[in-house]
Formats: structure tokens, sequence, C-alpha cells
């Protein structure tokens, strides 16, 4: 029996399941293939499974402090029990989401229908797609569809991911405990993140493989140093510079060769190699060739603002939205992308797409959020600004919560306008407030905005504010007093 929808969307994550819950709410009929596991990367092996184990790691490090007046009696951790944790929470979100499917399900809804299938998506037409489960084929044919297949690990040339002992992220919760000695190839988000994760329980020896002079290479060096030297404060060795030359392995451990630029090369012995050098969109396999779509040669399919893919022939009814897309690989990014793919197909009023107030939040100890431009990004457009930097040591509420190791780094235009165009904050409660500088971006706001409010004190935001008057020499405390703490920079194109 062939079955049929007003809209079929393949890949369940966020960017899938948001397309399909936003054609519900005007009516249409929609089914959810999905190949593997329910929510994508934004649940399983991926967002909510990672910060699920980094608050637990977090919660650990601070049970472990002995600087506070108190300290806990004995403290021990287990990872089947960290495991057990990880995946309730990961439950959790997939019995929700399954919750709503179920109670949008075709035999209880004539007006807009959710329904779910199992197995991987293959395009036979414009109009069909082919759902292979197993040994079970199933066609379904829809009047648009939308592709949110999102993506995987990149994996290393040459060597072999076991998911025993070399891994990807998609094999952490395969790990049968904590290792004791591991190497983390790839110091970009994922990679800084495990570090800080696998740090914090403090029970393996964690060596994070950094190929170029800094971690996090597309932030400003001041931020990646930040990160570093945490990284380093909670026991991570990183090796700068540092290529690996290949993994030999042993019954019960591996042996790695790193080479570094300066011509040395060392031999370490680690239990568990994680690969972290990004992820590649999902389109192999999916009969792109049958809709008359070619990804680009990094396999990711380019779409305009709208989402939308055109044939030759014109075909505007197959969308595609979230990782796949080759934009910022984020949660954020993949719903916003899914509901406005979905609100084109009903054509109704969308938001437009705009990233420059994009924000991300970077899980390490302690947090690193991120909002719009940064020095780099300014720079290669060449537009003139000033940034200020302001540290949490002299934010009062940091220093009653004894975690002042943070800043606020705020990049304003370098004109009358004082437009705020990004922000990088780290330290408590970073990730909470970095989206009020998101609206301050969207709005094209300036300095002065931010000057006319009340802050509630004592709160960690106090920063912000206290940061930008520092631009205008209206701040309560003095670069001149506390050079180490304040600081403003310019810059004008050559
Ligand atoms: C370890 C890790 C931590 C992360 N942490 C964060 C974070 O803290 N914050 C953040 O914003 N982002 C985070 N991300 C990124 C975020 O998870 C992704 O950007 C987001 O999940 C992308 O959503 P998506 O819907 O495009 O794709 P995905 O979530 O990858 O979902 C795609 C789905 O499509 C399915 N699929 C693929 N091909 C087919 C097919 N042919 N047929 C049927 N189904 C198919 C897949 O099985 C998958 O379930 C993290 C990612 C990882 C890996
Ligand atoms: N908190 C968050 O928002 C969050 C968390 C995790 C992942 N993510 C998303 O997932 C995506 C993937 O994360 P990621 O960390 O894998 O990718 P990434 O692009 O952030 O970092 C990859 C790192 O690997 C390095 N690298 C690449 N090839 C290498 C090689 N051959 N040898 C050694 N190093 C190499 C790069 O220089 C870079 O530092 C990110 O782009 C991010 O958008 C987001």
């Amino acid at each position: 029996m062939i079955k049929h929808f007003d809209l079929v969307v393949i890949g369940s994550g966020p960017a899938g399941y948001s397309a399909a819950i936003r054609a519900l709410d005007y009516g249409l009929h929609v089914c959810i293939v999905e190949g593997k596991h329910l929510g994508g990367a934004g649940i399983m092996n991926g967002a909510l499974t990672s910060k699920t184990m980094y608050e637990l790691s977090m919660d650990y490090a601070v049970a472990a402090r002995t600087d506070r007046g108190f300290r806990s009696g004995s403290l021990s951790v287990d990872f089947s029990e960290v495991k057990k944790t990880v995946i309730r929470a990961a439950k959790e979100k997939q019995y929700q989401m399954l919750s709503q499917i179920e109670t949008f399900s075709p035999e209880k809804c004539e007006n807009g229908s959710l329904s779910i299938e199992y197995g991987w998506a293959q395009f036979k037409s414009v109009t069909s797609i082919e759902v292979i489960n197993g040994d079970s084929k199933q066609e379904i044919t829809g009047k648009n569809f939308v592709i949110a297949t999102g993506s995987r690990p990149r994996e290393y040339d040459g060597l072999q991911i076991d998911g025993e002992r070399i891994i990807t992220s998609d094999g952490i919760l395969n790990l049968k405990e904590f290792p004791e000695r591991m190497l983390i190839i790839g110091s970009g988000i994922i990679g800084c993140e495990f570090a800080t994760i696998f740090s914090n329980f403090a029970q393996t020896e964690v060596h994070l493989l950094d190929r170029s002079h800094r971690v996090l290479p597309y932030e400003d060096d001041d931020v990646s140093d930040f990160v570093s030297d945490n990284l380093e404060k909670n026991g991570v060795l990183i090796h700068h510079t540092a290529t690996l030359r290949n993994i030999k392995k042993h019954q019960t451990h591996l042996e790695v060769v790193l080479d570094y630029q300066d011509g040395h090369s060392k031999v370490i012995e680690v239990d568990v190699a994680l690969v972290a050098i990004g992820r590649i969109p999902n389109t192999e396999g999916l009969g792109l060739d049958k809709i008359g779509i070619n990804a680009m040669a990094n396999g990711t399919i380019p779409i305009q603002d709208d989402c939308v893919l055109h044939d030759a022939k014109g075909h505007c009814h197959i969308y595609a939205a979230g990782d796949v897309t080759g934009h910022t690989q984020l949660y954020s990014v993949a719903e916003f992308q899914g509901r406005l793919a979905a609100e084109k197909i009903g054509d109704i009023p969308q938001y437009p797409l705009d990233y420059s107030h994009m924000s991300t939040l970077m899980f390490f100890k302690p947090e690193v959020a991120a909002v719009g431009a940064n020095e780099k990004i300014l720079q290669h457009k060449k537009i003139p600004y000033k940034a200020a930097y302001y540290s949490n040591k002299l934010v009062n509420r940091a220093i009653a919560m004894r975690n002042t190791n943070g800043f606020v780094k705020i990049l304003v235009s370098n004109d009358e306008d004082q437009r705020i165009l990004g922000m990088r904050a780290a330290g408590p409660q970073a990730s909470a407030f970095i989206v009020s500088v998101a609206h301050l971006i969207n709005q094209g706001n300036s300095i002065h905005e931010v000057l006319k409010i009340f802050y509630p004190h004592p709160s960690i935001p106090e920063g912000i504010q206290e940061c930008l008057r520092t631009i205008n020499n209206k701040s309560v405390y003095k670069k001149e007093a506390f050079p180490d703490l304040i600081h403003i920079r310019e810059w004008y194109p050559e």
C-alpha cells in the first residue's frame, strides 16, 4: 500500500521535527521518516546527551572543590551510572516527542496529523520515496518534502573507527568505563567540550590534539587562549601544532605517534581515541539524482534564504533544512530553518533568516557564549570597531559566587552610532544572558540603549553594562585603576 501525505519530512532532528510540527499548525498531514534515533543529533549522541554529561561533570567538579567552606566526605563516580542518567535524559525528551506524534496521529486528527515511519528514505522520483527498514520496503508519496537528514562525524583518513577504542562522538555511550587515558583528535567545539567533561570527572588523563597553535581556530585569539588555559588548569594536556602520524592498536592500549611542527615527535599510550574533526552532511544514498539536485563537492545541499531546492525543471516543492545545508551546525539554526521551510510550504508569513545575531554556547569550564561578530570576522570584512573587555573579577555577583573566572568582550562599531556588533562572554550564566545581546544586535541598538536601563544587582549581566560604559569613560570602575581587568582596543582597516 502506498501512503500519501501533504508533507514528508526526512529526518527527525531539530530541523525535521520543527518543520513537521509547524506544518501541522496549519492543517497539513505530515509524515516524518527517521532511519535511526528520534530527535537526531539534537538528542542522541549529540546536543542533549553531551549536555547532560557536561552538567553531571560540572556538578561533580563542584562537589570535588575544597575551597568553599565545605567538603564532601567521599566522592566517587561510576561511568555506567553516568551513562544511565544521560540515556534517561535523552529518553525523557524522545517520549515527549513521541507523545506529541501520538496526540496528533491520523486516527485521531482529521485536520492535520502527524505520522512517523522508521527506515532510511531514498527518493524514487520528485513525488515519492522508498523507505527501507531492514528487509522491508514501503513507498511513500508526498506533495512536498523537507530534507533534514543532518550530519555525521567526519572520519580521519586512514583511521578505522571501531566504536570501542577508536570512536567518534557517536561512540561515547558505548564506552564501558571511564578510560584511564584518552586522546581527543580535533580541538573544535566537540573536542574541547569532551575534554572539559572527561577532565571534570577527573578519572581520565585527557590529551587534546590541536593541529594549530590554538584551540577553537575560528574564535579570537584571546578567547581561544582563555579556553586553553582553563582546559590546562583542569588537567588537560594540549598538544599544540601536533599531527597524528598513526595509531597502533595493541590488546590493552593504543600507541599513538604525534609529529609536531618544530620537527620533534612523541609517542604516547592511551586507552581510547576520540575523533572530533568536524561533521559531514548526510546526502549519500538519498537518491538526489532522482530529483535533479546535485550536492556540492562537500556533500551539502545548498539552499537560498528560503530553504527551497530548485532543479533544472524548476520543481520547488522540495526543501532542505539543518546541518545538511552546510550552514552553521547548531540546534537553533536547524530548528529555525525547519520552521521556515514549513512556513514557505504553507505560504504563511515567516521571519527571515538573519545569521547576524546568531548565538552559540560552548560548554567548557567555565561556559563561553558567543553572539554576532568577533574580531576576526570584522577584520575580514574591514569594519572598524572598538573592543571592550571587562573582567568578572569586578562583578559583585561573580565575587559572591566565588567564581570570577570570566569576562565579557563586546564589539561596537567605531563611529558615532556605536552599534553593538558582537559579544563573547565567559563565566557563570553566560549562556543565559547572551540572548539579551542578540536582541540588541537584531534591533540595531547602540551602547546608549543599554546605558538607559537599570540592571538588577547583584547580577552577572551588570558586567555588560559596565563594559559598555567603559567605552565612553562612564564606568564606575576605571581601566586606569584596573588595567588587567578592563581594556579597550580600537581597530581600523589599513
Ligand atoms: C556531540 C554534539 C554536541 C552538540 N551540542 C550542541 C549544542 O550544545 N548546541 C547546539 O546548538 N548544537 C549542538 N550540536 C549540533 C546539533 O546537534 C545539530 O546542529 C543539530 O542536531 C542538527 O539538526 P538536523 O535536524 O539538521 O540534523 P540531525 O539532528 O543530525 O538529524 C538528522 C536526522 O536524520 C536522520 N536521517 C539521515 N538520513 C536519513 C534518511 N535517508 N532517511 C531517514 N532518516 C535519515 C538521522 O538518523 C537523524 O536522526 C551538537 C552536535 C554534536 C554531535
Ligand atoms: N555547544 C555547541 O553549540 C556545539 C557543541 C558540539 C558541536 N557543535 C556543532 O558541531 C559541529 C562539529 O563539531 P566539531 O568540533 O567536530 O567541529 P569543529 O569544526 O568545531 O572543529 C573541528 C576541529 O578539528 C580540527 N581538525 C580538522 N581536521 C583535522 C585533522 N585532520 N587533524 C586534526 N585536527 C583536525 C579543526 O582544526 C577544528 O579545530 C560544530 O561545527 C558545531 O557547530 C556545537
